[in-house]
């Protein structure tokens, strides 16, 4: 495929996401009726498609319409390319500017240009003060790939020399002990021995730092109360000596946990809701609760335009339902657990202090927040004990 015949199927598949399709579903069923396209064709595809949905209100503004089209004209003009020079109707390429397409128009400002919804930027620059932009700008760009090193299966310096062995570079990344940045080679990672052998997980750096914030112990018996694809099970499993258990209101979520327990070498135990009272108490309930993914929208950006002011009051008030029910699993000297992938203080610090003012027996002992412009996903970790009295 030419450069110009890329912009067109991105054009195409952009129009389909407009119109309600989610980006992979577009792009899976683009990719089906497009047998001729190869795998550069497919990988350039998707980043056109991706980085359009990341920019959406910036480059719609730029290319003069909220549509396939315009969203890849304005990508060109961010980029300081003649569009000209690919909307030639030739071939597969774009149909050629009308006069209209071609007047240049005003640039966005505020919001617009940093692609925050109007309605939510006052809350994202309440909660990130003076990071605001750096923020949303960092969240207009494509995400860094990052590893976590099963402790159980080696050492950071044994994976970083197995993946170099097949052809990809990773180096250490400071959020984690346990964490890699791949610099080059990320497509060859899922065939990759490394990969298929359990010694390295896909894992966002700050999701590791998540656990390595919680004080886990031999001899635990620890919840992951809400553990979807397990990516934090498995990272608390691969402690020496800790008995892990794993639920989800939505247990097909779990579906590919045992496997990923099995590639790692760790022991999970599946919850179903009917068997929670009776496996309780736990020394320590994680909770990695549904949010808004704000920390994660460089990754799933169509998060950031289908969030309104009704979806994150819902989400609200099942962060607050979980805490409630995952406080009564917990041991009286246990440990409590409220993560997020989120930068918004509505969701993080204040969903956590509106739990310890309706449960005074709780108290905050800990939290830590990491931020998308530095450099790994934005999450956000609270570690709350039951206070001493007396
Ligand atoms: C942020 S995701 C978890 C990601 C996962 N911990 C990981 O690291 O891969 C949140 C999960 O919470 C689950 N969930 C939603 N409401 C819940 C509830 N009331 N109780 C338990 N889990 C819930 C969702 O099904 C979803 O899988």
């Amino acid at each position: 495929m030419t450069p110009a015949a890329r912009l067109q199927a991105a054009i195409e598949i952009l129009d389909q996401v407009l119109a309600g399709d989610p980006a992979e579903k577009a792009l899976t069923s683009w990719g089906r009726r497009s047998r001729f396209a190869g795998s550069k064709d497919r990988v350039a595809v998707r980043d056109h498609v991706f980085d359009a949905v990341r920019c959406m209100r910036s480059h719609a503004a730029l290319g003069g319409s909220r549509t396939g089209r315009g969203l890849i004209l304005g990508a060109l003009r961010e980029a300081g390319q003649d569009a000209e020079e690919f909307f030639t109707g030739q071939g597969h390429a774009p149909a050629p500017l009308s006069d209209a397409e071609r007047a240049f128009p005003e640039p966005p400002e505020g919001a617009e240009a940093l692609d925050i919804p109007d309605w939510l930027w006052p809350e994202f620059r309440g909660s990130l003060g003076d990071q605001a932009e750096a923020a949303a700008l960092a969240l207009r760009s494509r995400a860094p790939v990052h590893l976590r090193v099963n402790a159980a299966r080696g050492t950071p310096e044994k994976a970083v020399k197995a993946l170099a062995a097949e052809g990809i570079a990773a180096q250490p990344h400071p959020a984690a002990e346990t964490a890699l940045e791949v610099t080059e080679g990320a497509r060859k990672l899922r065939n990759s021995k490394p990969y298929q052998d359990g010694l390295v997980e896909l894992q966002d750096a700050a999701s590791q730092a998540v656990t390595e914030q919680l004080p886990l112990q031999g001899g635990m018996k620890v919840l992951d109360y809400c553990a979807g694809g397990g990516g934090k099970t498995l990272a608390m499993a691969a402690r020496a000596g800790i008995q892990c258990f794993a639920h989800d209101a939505d247990p097909k979520r779990m579906k590919d946990l045992p496997e990923r327990a099995a590639r790692a070498g760790a022991k999970v135990a599946l919850l179903p809701a009917a068997d929670l009272a009776s496996s309780a108490p736990f020394d320590l309930v994680l909770c990695d609760v549904p949010c808004s993914g704000s920390g994660s929208w460089r990754r799933a950006p169509e998060g950031k335009w289908n969030l309104t002011p009704g979806r994150l009051a819902g989400l609200q008030r099942i962060q607050a339902e979980i805490l409630r029910k995952a406080a009564r699993l917990t041991a009286p000297e246990g440990v409590l657990a409220y993560a997020t992938c989120s930068m918004l203080d509505g969701e993080n610090i204040e969903q956590v202090r509106r739990f310890t003012d309706e449960n005074p027996e709780w108290e905050l002992t800990g939290q830590k927040r990491w931020q998308v412009q530095d450099g790994t996903d934005g999450f956000y970790v609270a570690v709350l004990t039951r206070a001493k009295h007396g």
